[in-house]
Protein backbone atom coordinates (compact mmCIF):
# COMPACT_ATOMS: atom_id res chain seq x y z
CA UNK A 1 0.00 0.00 0.00
CA UNK A 2 1.47 3.52 -0.70
CA UNK A 3 1.35 6.41 1.60
CA UNK A 4 -1.60 8.18 0.77
CA UNK A 5 -1.44 11.55 3.13
CA UNK A 6 2.09 12.14 5.06
CA UNK A 7 1.97 10.44 8.53
CA UNK A 8 4.36 10.53 11.37
CA UNK A 9 4.72 7.42 13.49
CA UNK A 10 6.89 7.22 16.41
CA UNK A 11 8.09 3.66 18.04
CA UNK A 12 9.65 3.31 21.03
CA UNK A 13 11.05 1.11 23.49
CA UNK A 14 13.85 -0.59 25.40
CA UNK A 15 16.39 -3.05 23.57
CA UNK A 16 15.85 -5.73 21.56
CA UNK A 17 11.95 -5.19 21.57
CA UNK A 18 12.26 -5.17 17.56
CA UNK A 19 12.17 -1.17 16.85
CA UNK A 20 14.39 -1.73 14.16
CA UNK A 21 13.25 -4.62 12.25
CA UNK A 22 9.30 -3.57 12.52
CA UNK A 23 9.95 0.44 11.61
CA UNK A 24 11.88 -0.75 8.74
CA UNK A 25 9.03 -3.32 7.57
CA UNK A 26 6.09 -1.01 8.15
CA UNK A 27 7.45 1.66 6.19
CA UNK A 28 8.36 -0.19 3.50
CA UNK A 29 5.34 -1.73 3.14
CA UNK A 30 3.78 1.84 3.94
CA UNK A 31 5.83 3.83 1.06
CA UNK A 32 7.51 6.01 4.62
CA UNK A 33 10.68 6.62 5.38
CA UNK A 34 12.57 5.45 7.75
CA UNK A 35 14.21 7.24 10.79
CA UNK A 36 16.95 4.92 13.10
CA UNK A 37 17.66 7.47 15.81
CA UNK A 38 19.77 4.96 17.89
CA UNK A 39 22.07 4.94 15.08
CA UNK A 40 21.92 8.75 15.40
CA UNK A 41 23.42 8.17 18.91
CA UNK A 42 25.68 5.44 18.12
CA UNK A 43 27.26 7.56 15.46
CA UNK A 44 27.86 10.38 17.41
CA UNK A 45 29.81 7.90 20.25
CA UNK A 46 31.68 6.48 17.46
CA UNK A 47 33.27 9.92 16.32
CA UNK A 48 33.70 10.86 20.50
CA UNK A 49 35.74 7.83 20.67
CA UNK A 50 37.64 8.08 17.69
CA UNK A 51 38.64 11.94 18.20
CA UNK A 52 39.83 10.65 21.91
CA UNK A 53 37.14 12.43 23.84
CA UNK A 54 36.46 10.60 27.37
CA UNK A 55 32.84 9.10 27.30
CA UNK A 56 33.16 10.25 31.32
CA UNK A 57 32.83 12.89 30.79
CA UNK A 58 30.01 15.32 29.96
CA UNK A 59 31.72 18.62 30.31
CA UNK A 60 33.74 17.39 26.91
CA UNK A 61 31.50 16.13 25.13
CA UNK A 62 29.34 18.98 25.57
CA UNK A 63 31.96 20.71 24.30
CA UNK A 64 32.87 19.09 20.98
CA UNK A 65 28.86 17.78 20.36
CA UNK A 66 28.26 20.46 17.76
CA UNK A 67 31.18 19.37 16.06
CA UNK A 68 30.55 16.06 13.62
CA UNK A 69 28.30 16.37 10.92
CA UNK A 70 26.06 13.26 11.05
CA UNK A 71 23.59 12.08 7.71
CA UNK A 72 21.17 9.38 7.62
CA UNK A 73 19.56 7.99 5.12
CA UNK A 74 15.83 7.24 5.43
CA UNK A 75 15.09 4.67 2.95
CA UNK A 76 13.72 1.88 4.54
CA UNK A 77 14.88 -1.22 2.07
CA UNK A 78 18.46 0.47 2.31
CA UNK A 79 18.83 2.77 5.55
CA UNK A 80 22.74 4.52 5.18
CA UNK A 81 24.43 6.64 8.57
CA UNK A 82 27.40 8.75 7.69
CA UNK A 83 30.08 10.77 9.97
CA UNK A 84 32.10 13.53 8.61
CA UNK A 85 31.23 11.60 5.07
CA UNK A 86 32.34 8.23 6.78
CA UNK A 87 30.09 5.80 6.35
CA UNK A 88 30.10 4.31 9.82
CA UNK A 89 27.24 1.34 9.40
CA UNK A 90 29.36 -1.37 10.64
CA UNK A 91 31.45 0.66 13.35
CA UNK A 92 28.40 1.46 15.14
CA UNK A 93 27.51 -1.85 15.83
CA UNK A 94 30.67 -2.74 17.58
CA UNK A 95 30.66 -3.70 21.07
CA UNK A 96 33.34 -0.63 22.07
CA UNK A 97 29.94 1.75 20.78
CA UNK A 98 27.28 0.02 22.13
CA UNK A 99 29.10 -0.20 25.86
CA UNK A 100 29.32 4.07 25.66
CA UNK A 101 26.29 5.14 23.96
CA UNK A 102 23.88 5.37 26.94
CA UNK A 103 26.94 7.60 28.88
CA UNK A 104 27.16 9.70 25.40
CA UNK A 105 23.09 9.88 24.91
CA UNK A 106 22.60 11.26 27.89
CA UNK A 107 24.29 14.24 27.70
CA UNK A 108 22.43 17.21 27.52
CA UNK A 109 24.25 18.94 24.55
CA UNK A 110 24.19 16.03 22.58
CA UNK A 111 20.70 15.21 22.75
CA UNK A 112 19.82 19.10 21.62
CA UNK A 113 21.83 18.42 18.59
CA UNK A 114 20.22 15.13 17.48
CA UNK A 115 17.10 16.06 18.26
CA UNK A 116 16.92 19.13 15.98
CA UNK A 117 18.61 16.67 13.59
CA UNK A 118 15.96 14.45 13.99
CA UNK A 119 13.22 17.04 14.05
CA UNK A 120 14.32 18.35 10.64
CA UNK A 121 13.88 15.27 9.09
CA UNK A 122 10.85 14.23 9.96
CA UNK A 123 9.68 17.51 9.21
CA UNK A 124 11.15 17.16 5.49
CA UNK A 125 9.59 13.39 4.88
CA UNK A 126 7.10 14.40 2.49
CA UNK A 127 5.81 11.34 1.97
CA UNK A 128 5.39 10.13 6.21
CA UNK A 129 8.30 8.46 7.93
CA UNK A 130 8.47 6.35 10.82
CA UNK A 131 11.15 7.17 13.36
CA UNK A 132 11.89 4.62 16.24
CA UNK A 133 14.25 5.55 19.43
CA UNK A 134 13.53 5.79 23.09
CA UNK A 135 11.82 9.08 23.37
CA UNK A 136 10.12 9.87 19.97
CA UNK A 137 6.72 9.98 21.44
CA UNK A 138 7.72 11.84 24.64
CA UNK A 139 9.92 14.10 23.39
CA UNK A 140 11.48 14.57 19.57
CA UNK A 141 7.61 14.04 17.84
CA UNK A 142 5.55 14.70 20.62
CA UNK A 143 2.80 15.19 17.99
CA UNK A 144 2.97 12.29 16.08
CA UNK A 145 0.08 10.89 14.67
CA UNK A 146 0.77 6.95 16.04
CA UNK A 147 2.81 6.51 18.77
CA UNK A 148 3.72 2.75 19.74
CA UNK A 149 5.86 1.56 22.44
CA UNK A 150 7.46 -2.12 21.75
CA UNK A 151 7.81 -4.15 24.74
CA UNK A 152 9.28 -7.71 25.43
CA UNK A 153 10.13 -10.05 28.12
CA UNK A 154 14.13 -9.73 29.04
CA UNK A 155 14.98 -13.07 28.01
CA UNK A 156 13.64 -12.79 24.85
CA UNK A 157 15.36 -10.11 24.01
CA UNK A 158 18.64 -11.35 25.09
CA UNK A 159 17.45 -15.03 23.06
CA UNK A 160 17.08 -12.86 19.81
CA UNK A 161 19.84 -10.63 20.40
CA UNK A 162 21.88 -14.13 21.22
CA UNK A 163 20.85 -15.55 17.58
CA UNK A 164 22.20 -12.32 16.12
CA UNK A 165 25.83 -12.48 17.91
CA UNK A 166 28.24 -15.10 17.51
CA UNK A 167 29.61 -17.54 20.45
CA UNK A 168 27.08 -14.53 22.43
CA UNK A 169 26.47 -15.68 26.39
CA UNK A 170 22.60 -15.68 26.96
CA UNK A 171 22.75 -14.29 30.72
CA UNK A 172 25.69 -11.82 29.68
CA UNK A 173 23.58 -10.31 26.60
CA UNK A 174 20.45 -10.39 29.21
CA UNK A 175 22.66 -7.87 31.89
CA UNK A 176 23.88 -6.18 29.20
CA UNK A 177 20.54 -5.31 27.75
CA UNK A 178 18.82 -4.40 31.68
CA UNK A 179 22.17 -2.33 32.40
CA UNK A 180 21.53 -0.45 28.68
CA UNK A 181 17.99 0.16 29.80
CA UNK A 182 18.26 0.89 33.46
CA UNK A 183 20.82 3.80 31.93
CA UNK A 184 18.61 5.09 28.90
CA UNK A 185 15.45 5.00 31.66
CA UNK A 186 17.28 7.41 34.50
CA UNK A 187 19.06 10.08 32.90
CA UNK A 188 17.60 13.08 33.30
CA UNK A 189 16.61 14.41 29.51
CA UNK A 190 14.17 12.37 27.53
CA UNK A 191 15.17 9.33 29.47
CA UNK A 192 13.54 5.92 27.58
CA UNK A 193 9.77 6.13 28.60
CA UNK A 194 6.28 5.03 27.48
CA UNK A 195 4.19 8.18 25.75
CA UNK A 196 0.95 8.44 28.11
CA UNK A 197 -0.74 8.39 24.45
CA UNK A 198 1.02 5.31 23.18
CA UNK A 199 -0.27 1.90 22.50
CA UNK A 200 1.89 -0.60 24.11
CA UNK A 201 2.72 -3.79 22.43
CA UNK A 202 4.36 -6.79 24.01
CA UNK A 203 6.26 -8.55 21.50
CA UNK A 204 7.55 -11.59 23.66
CA UNK A 205 5.09 -14.28 22.30
CA UNK A 206 4.47 -12.24 18.49
CA UNK A 207 6.52 -13.05 15.63
CA UNK A 208 7.88 -10.14 13.57
CA UNK A 209 5.34 -10.53 11.25
CA UNK A 210 2.69 -10.24 13.51
CA UNK A 211 4.08 -6.94 14.89
CA UNK A 212 4.52 -5.50 11.89
CA UNK A 213 0.60 -6.36 11.16
CA UNK A 214 -0.36 -5.32 14.10
CA UNK A 215 1.87 -1.89 13.67
CA UNK A 216 0.45 -0.94 10.04
CA UNK A 217 -2.71 -2.27 10.91
CA UNK A 218 -3.06 0.69 13.91
CA UNK A 219 -1.91 3.10 11.55
CA UNK A 220 -3.94 2.17 8.73
CA UNK A 221 -7.24 2.64 11.24
CA UNK A 222 -5.61 6.18 12.44
CA UNK A 223 -5.85 7.36 8.66
CA UNK A 224 -8.90 6.14 8.27
CA UNK A 225 -10.11 8.38 11.41
CA UNK A 226 -11.35 5.60 13.74
N1 LIG B 1 8.83 -10.37 17.24
C1 LIG B 1 10.04 -10.88 17.06
N2 LIG B 1 10.27 -12.19 17.23
C2 LIG B 1 11.50 -12.73 17.08
N3 LIG B 1 12.61 -12.02 16.77
C3 LIG B 1 12.44 -10.71 16.58
C4 LIG B 1 11.17 -10.06 16.73
N4 LIG B 1 11.35 -8.73 16.50
C5 LIG B 1 12.65 -8.57 16.23
N5 LIG B 1 13.31 -9.74 16.28
C6 LIG B 1 14.75 -9.96 16.11
O1 LIG B 1 15.34 -9.47 17.32
C7 LIG B 1 16.57 -8.82 17.04
C8 LIG B 1 16.51 -7.38 17.59
O2 LIG B 1 15.55 -6.68 16.82
P1 LIG B 1 15.74 -5.13 16.50
O3 LIG B 1 17.16 -4.83 16.16
O4 LIG B 1 14.70 -4.77 15.53
O5 LIG B 1 15.40 -4.52 17.94
P2 LIG B 1 15.57 -3.05 18.45
O6 LIG B 1 14.46 -2.80 19.41
O7 LIG B 1 15.68 -2.11 17.31
O8 LIG B 1 16.95 -3.13 19.22
P3 LIG B 1 17.97 -1.96 19.64
O9 LIG B 1 17.20 -0.94 20.37
O10 LIG B 1 18.95 -2.63 20.54
O11 LIG B 1 18.58 -1.44 18.37
C9 LIG B 1 16.76 -8.90 15.53
O12 LIG B 1 17.58 -10.03 15.26
C10 LIG B 1 15.37 -9.16 14.99
O13 LIG B 1 15.37 -9.89 13.78
N1 LIG C 1 15.87 8.11 20.63
C1 LIG C 1 16.97 7.51 21.14
C2 LIG C 1 17.55 6.44 20.51
C3 LIG C 1 18.67 5.88 21.04
N2 LIG C 1 19.22 6.41 22.15
C4 LIG C 1 20.49 5.93 22.70
O1 LIG C 1 21.20 5.21 21.72
C5 LIG C 1 21.47 3.88 22.17
C6 LIG C 1 21.53 2.95 21.00
O2 LIG C 1 20.22 2.75 20.49
P1 LIG C 1 19.87 1.46 19.61
O3 LIG C 1 18.42 1.59 19.33
O4 LIG C 1 20.71 1.52 18.39
O5 LIG C 1 20.22 0.25 20.43
C7 LIG C 1 20.43 3.62 23.24
O6 LIG C 1 20.85 2.65 24.18
C8 LIG C 1 20.32 5.00 23.89
O7 LIG C 1 21.38 5.23 24.78
C9 LIG C 1 18.62 7.46 22.77
O8 LIG C 1 19.09 7.95 23.82
N3 LIG C 1 17.49 8.00 22.25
Amino acid sequence: MESATPVIVAIDGPSGTGKSSTSKAVAAQLGLRYLDTGAQYRAITWWMVNNGIDVEDPSAIAAVAGKPEIVSGTDPKAPTIMVDGVDVAKQIREQDVTSKVSAVSAVPEVRARITELQRNIAAAAAEGIVVEGRDIGTTVLPGADVKIFLTASPEARAARRSGELKNADLNATREALVKRDAADSSRKVAPLAKADDAIEVDTTELTLQQVVECVVTLIEEKRAGK
